[in-house]
């Protein structure tokens, strides 16, 4: 469904992507595993659109695909949850999560329609309640994070990336949006799902990538690798340390 073919991203001297190539099923959770640095987070600007290749190619259902702006990639599917969260701070919870939605589908949500769009989509995976006529910028980080996850759930998208959305959820919310992740898989959608921490990419991932210093070092499927062996490829100096200890 999605692939990426050489892809390559520097900045200034930095290489921080470097001829990445991944094929990105439909229906599958695909985990994105790499220490900090190893280039992650310019992955996901590379699938969003916030940053342009310097080389290779992205196709989308076999065909090149050339979005070189956020909406481009909006448009064809895909909504992204960053690590930082990025919401209006002075707009209602409800505004938030409709936040561009209304131009997207180029009809507006009628006002009777909007709390309740809102609320159906946080009622998909939150356990913690979000009030929706609150300030989102009132609200504790965990219940932004909520948000900015009800955001992407409404738009119904194809490709779903997540780039450690759950640091900042307490236990009962990250189960939830895990179990909402499987579900959503099941239902077709492609899940990328970024993470460097071990515990999560077990019990969710069907397909693990693993990046290290720019490189796509292995894509498998979940559980041909165990965890120690894929620590090894992720991080060889901890995986060395660890084991000497
Ligand atoms: N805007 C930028 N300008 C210069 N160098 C950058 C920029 N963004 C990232 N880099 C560099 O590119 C490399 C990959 O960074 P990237 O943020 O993609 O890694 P990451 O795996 O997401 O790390 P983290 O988990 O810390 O966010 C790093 O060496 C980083 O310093």
């Amino acid at each position: 469904m999605l692939e990426i073919e050489n892809v390559s991203k520097r900045y200034g001297e930095t290489v921080a992507i470097s001829e990445a190539t991944i094929t990105f099923r439909a229906g599958t959770v695909h985990t994105i595993l790499g220490e900090n640095g190893s280039g992650k987070s310019t992955m996901v600007k590379l699938l969003s659109g916030i940053v342009q290749p310097d080389g290779g190619m992205i196709r989308l259902d076999g065909r090149p695909f050339a979005g070189n702006a956020p909406a481009d990639f909006q448009r064809v599917g895909f909504a992204t949850v960053f690590q930082e969260v990025l919401i209006a701070p002075d707009r209602t919870v409800t505004d938030n999560i409709l936040l561009g939605l209304d131009g997207l589908i180029s009809r507006r949500i009628p006002r009777d329609k909007r709390r309740e769009t809102a609320a159906a989509a946080l009622g998909r995976f939150a356990v913690t309640e979000v009030p929706l006529d609150a300030a989102a910028g009132s609200l504790p980080l965990a219940a932004q994070q909520l948000i900015v996850l009800a955001r992407a759930v409404v738009r119904k998208p194809r490709i779903l990336i997540l780039d450690e959305v759950t640091a900042a959820l307490d236990y009962a919310d990250r189960e939830s949006v895990f179990k909402l992740m499987r579900q959503l898989a099941a239902e077709g959608c492609l899940l990328l799902f970024i993470t460097h921490r071990m515990d999560e990419v077990m019990s969710l991932s069907d397909r693990i990538s693993i990046l290290r210093g720019g490189k796509v070092v292995k894509t498998e499927d979940c559980g041909v690798s165990t965890p120690a062996d894929l620590l090894k490829a992720m991080a060889p100096q901890t995986a060395a340390e660890l084991s000497d200890a």
